[in-house]
């Protein structure tokens, strides 16, 4: 499959940008203590910050570091559906938002020496079952700038019944308890708008399967 990419998406134009615009030298005498080192580690960073009127200040900031991801939307074009899947999300549920159990494209944490690709075709098939290959870059997204360093290296992928090779559900020895989700267009589309689904990647992913539906035939 051969897609035509922007003159955007060429290599090199992100740096390009952030050269243009680097104002790092705002940013002075940084000290980095950790607060926490669990699953996350949670770090102060303490740095002299220079307005753009040129006053400095000392300032502080709480950061959860965290490694990168990656997320994969994968459509099955012999359904005609996209494949998500449905897990319990401790975060959600201390936020009182429903029952906790949240919608999501299927994503995982990148090993260690694994590449961002290797990360999602083996995500996709413990969380969903199916092997995909072909993948589509999509963005790479920053799940929350003023919290944590997590970036997510999102993809889409087609694949067909054929490419069914497993239950998915997740690792049992991770505990991992996913259900999948099978979404019409129409209503993954749906649960958008209603706030069903509200996950910020499979938002973003979704809503660039709306802008650019003849890749998957829709
Ligand atoms: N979150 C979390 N996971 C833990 C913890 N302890 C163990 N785990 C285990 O670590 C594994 C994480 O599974 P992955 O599939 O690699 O990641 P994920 O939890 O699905 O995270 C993905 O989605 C998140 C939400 O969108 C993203 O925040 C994350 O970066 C990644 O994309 C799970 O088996 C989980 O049980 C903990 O304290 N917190
Ligand atoms: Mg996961």
């Amino acid at each position: 499959m051969f897609y035509n990419w922007p003159a955007r998406n060429r290599p090199g134009y992100f740096k390009e940008y952030f050269m243009m615009n680097d104002q790092r030298d705002r940013i002075s005498n940084l000290a980095k203590t950790t607060l926490h080192d669990g699953w996350s580690r949670l770090v102060d960073y303490s740095f002299d910050y220079r307005f753009s009127d040129g006053t400095v200040i000392g300032r502080s900031w709480e950061v959860c570091e965290r490694p990168a991801a990656s997320s994969v939307l994968v459509f099955d074009r012999t359904a005609g559906k996209f494949v998500l899947v449905r897990q319990f999300r401790v975060p959600v549920y201390a936020m009182g938002e429903g029952d906790g159990f949240f919608v999501e494209a299927a994503a995982g944490l990148i090993d260690e020496g694994e590449t961002p690709e290797e990360a999602a075709i083996r995500e996709a098939r413990e969380e969903t079952g199916y092997h995909v290959e072909n993948l589509l870059p999509l963005r790479s997204i920053i799940s929350a700038p003023g919290l944590m360093t997590e970036k997510v290296h999102c993809y889409a992928a087609i694949v067909d019944e054929t490419m069914r090779v497993g239950a998915g559900g997740g690792l049992d020895e991770e505990h991992e308890d996913i259900e999948l989700v099978f979404l019409s267009f129409d209503e993954a589309m749906a649960m958008i708008e209603s706030g069903a689904l509200s996950d910020a990647k499979t938002v973003v992913m979704l809503q660039w399967a709306a802008l650019n539906r003849h890749v998957f035939g829709l």
